[in-house]
Parts: C-alpha cells; structure tokens; sequence
C-alpha cells in the first residue's frame, strides 16, 4: 500500500481570528453594562509624538471601538501640554480610561515614566502605572485584598500574546490553572519595560521557561526549582545569545522595532511556534513557513481586544458605576 505524504504545512494563525473571538465576549460582557450609567465607556488616547505606528494604532483602536460600542476620544496634544491634558481627564468623569502612546520623549524614558505614573490607577487601560505592574510582577491578581473585588489590570500587549498562546493551545488546559506553560521553553526578543520584560514575567509566572533576550544579551525567567514558588526568578545567562536559545524554544516570540533585523530561521527548532508582536516583519516570511508549525504574522488587533477587555474591567472596579463584576479573565 502506498504511504500517503503528510504535506509539511505550517498554520498562518491571524490576529484578526483570535481578535473576533475576543471581541464577541466584549459584546456579551458590555451587554450587561446597558441601563447602567456607563453603558458606553470612553476611551481618551493621547498622540504626543509623530509616529505613524502611533497613529496608525490609533486608528484601528477608533474603528475597533466604535464598531463595539465604545467611544474612542483621540486627543492630539503637544508634548509640553500633555500632563496638563492627563490630569484633567483624570479629573473627568467622562473618560473611563486613557492611554498615552509612548515613546514620547525619546532621548529621556524618565520623562515617559513620569507621565505613566501621572495617568491615574483607576484610569490606566495599559496597566503600565506602578501598582498595575507591581501586582503583575508579583503574581498578585487582585488591588484590594482580601477582600479581592478589584482586579488588577494587565499590561495590554503582554496580555494579547499570552490570549495568542491560549488561542493557540499553548497553555495546556489539563494542567492547573497559573501553572499551564509548565514544561515550555519560550524566547522572547525584545526586553522592554512595556512589551518583552512584563511578557517574560507572565509567561514564566504560568511554569514556563523563559528566554529574555534584548541588545545587551540574554536572561531566564522561571518560577525557580520545582513548581511551588509563587513568583518568577531572574538569572543572567552569560555570554549566551540567539544561538544558544533558538534550538531550545517551543516558542519563539518576536517584538523588535526595526525593518533589518530578522530571526535567523535556521536556528528556529522544527515545528517551532512562531510569534511577530513589532510592527515591521521580524520573521523571514517565505522561509519561516518551511519550518514553524504555527506562525501568528501580527498580533495588533488582540492587543486592541485586550484594551477593550481592560477598559471594561476598570469601570467594573468603580463599585459607583453598578456593573457587573463578573469580566471574563
Ligand atoms: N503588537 C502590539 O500590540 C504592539 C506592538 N508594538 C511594537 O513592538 C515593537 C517594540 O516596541 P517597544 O517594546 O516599545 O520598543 P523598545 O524600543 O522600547 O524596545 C525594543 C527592545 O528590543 C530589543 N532589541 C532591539 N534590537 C535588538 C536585536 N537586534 N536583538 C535583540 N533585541 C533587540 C531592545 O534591546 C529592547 O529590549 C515596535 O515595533 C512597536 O511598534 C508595540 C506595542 C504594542
Ligand atoms: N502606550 C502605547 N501602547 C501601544 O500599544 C503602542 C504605543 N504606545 N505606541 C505605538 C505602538 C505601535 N503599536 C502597534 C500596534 C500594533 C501593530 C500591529 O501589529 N499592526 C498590524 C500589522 C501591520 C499592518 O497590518 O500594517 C496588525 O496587527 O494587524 C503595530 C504597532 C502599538 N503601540
């Protein structure tokens, strides 16, 4: 009998499907918000640079909002103007949320940090205000223990790709829940303090091992020795680089901010699952197909699920606003 050919065949997973999926369970939670006083929630954005990512970003985020019964509210404002703009929707009881597109200030981060932290708690759609990412950090889901009414939000491209891994099947449902990625090796290019070093906590907070890899070289998080410790551990690995960590990874999550750098394909393990989260291709299109199992091109619009998600559950922990609690996770 003949042998039938298996056709080598990798899944091209798009954002748009996992997004859709997302997007259906923000309609049927923002059903339950009609008849309360917040049954539209704002969003107020603020562009402060001149990145067309930015603002492309911001597009998408209006159309997305609009199309899903939310309002999206862009305010252009000058740099210098921009933490007057932010205390005042602070102070606004009709902005529900807010984000600031960062980099701002490019040649001083410190400048952006202090405009994240002026961005207040309860308004902080991003989860980039110090408690947010704290409570993130520390494994701590809840901002008021013991009573455990308000969830702590999480940081929204971070989210979108462990919702992308999720999708994905990734997480393995049999396994208890905050310990799904157990047994996975996962590298991540790209360490900053909004996308890859959050990434690199949650995914090593749910068991796995996570390969942190930036310009200055590479890192592991894991939750330590044995299953039991309730929040990750960070090491140097010396010397290490790409090389050392590809041939290792189950997964293989891009996120780096330039149109010449690629992910060496040949380094990538056979039937590797492959992630792009930065704007420009950071995977080598044609030829990644002939060895991922899986890649996912972009994940843009599951971040802007996520944000919406976020959005809802800050109204949800004003007890004022009488919502359901009950977001989905
Ligand atoms: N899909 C989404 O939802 C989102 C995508 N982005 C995109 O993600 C990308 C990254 O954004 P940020 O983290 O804010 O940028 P960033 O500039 O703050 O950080 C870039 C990171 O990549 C690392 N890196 C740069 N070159 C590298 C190399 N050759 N090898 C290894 N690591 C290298 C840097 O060390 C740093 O850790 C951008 O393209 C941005 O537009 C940003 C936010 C959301
Ligand atoms: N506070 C803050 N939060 C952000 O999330 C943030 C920001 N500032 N500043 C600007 C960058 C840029 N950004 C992108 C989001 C999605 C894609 C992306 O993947 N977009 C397409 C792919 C490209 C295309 O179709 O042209 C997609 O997923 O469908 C890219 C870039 C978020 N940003």
């Amino acid at each position: 009998m003949a042998s039938q050919e298996v056709p080598k065949t990798c899944r091209v997973i798009l954002a748009d499907t996992i997004a859709k999926k997302l997007l259906a369970e923000v309609k049927e939670t923002l059903a339950g918000f009609q008849g309360t006083a917040v049954s539209k929630p704002t969003l107020a954005a603020f562009l402060a640079n001149d990145d067309p990512s930015a603002q492309q970003y911001a597009d998408w985020s209006k159309k997305t909002c609009e199309e899903n019964g939310f309002n999206f509210d862009l305010r252009k404002v000058d740099k210098e103007a921009l933490e007057e703009a932010v205390v005042e929707a602070n102070n606004d009881n009709a902005v529900d949320g807010m984000l600031v597109y960062y980099p701002i200030w490019r040649n001083n981060q410190q400048q952006d940090r202090y405009i994240q932290e002026t961005v207040a708690l309860s308004k902080d759609v991003e989860g980039l205000c110090h408690t947010h990412l704290f409570n993130m950090y520390h494994n701590t889901r809840f901002l008021d223990p013991p009573t455990n009414q308000k969830k702590s939000i999480l940081p929204c491209t971070p989210l979108a790709i462990v919702k992308t891994l999720e999708h994905l099947q990734i997480y393995n449902p049999i396994l208890a829940y905050g310990n799904r990625l157990f047994g996975k090796t996962i590298t991540v290019i790209n360490r900053s303090e909004v996308n890859g070093r959050p990434l690199a906590a949650l995914l090593a907070n749910d068991g796995a091992t996570v390969y942190s890899v930036d310009i200055t070289g590479v890192q592991v998080f894991t939750r330590g020795s044995g299953i039991r410790a309730p929040r990750h551990q960070v090491h140097d690995k010396e010397g290490w680089a790409l090389e050392n960590v590809l041939p290792l990874s189950d997964v293989v999550i891009s996120g780096v901010p330039s149109e010449a750098f690629k992910v060496p394909t040949e380094l990538i393990r056979d039937g590797a699952v492959c992630i792009n989260f930065s704007s420009y291709r950071n995977f080598d299109g044609p030829a990644i197909k002939e060895k991922a199992s899986i890649y996912v091109p972009s994940t843009g619009k599951v971040t802007i699920a996520v944000l919406l998600r976020n959005l809802m559950r800050l109204v949800a922990n004003r007890p004022q606003s009488g919502v359901p609690t009950d977001i989905p996770e």
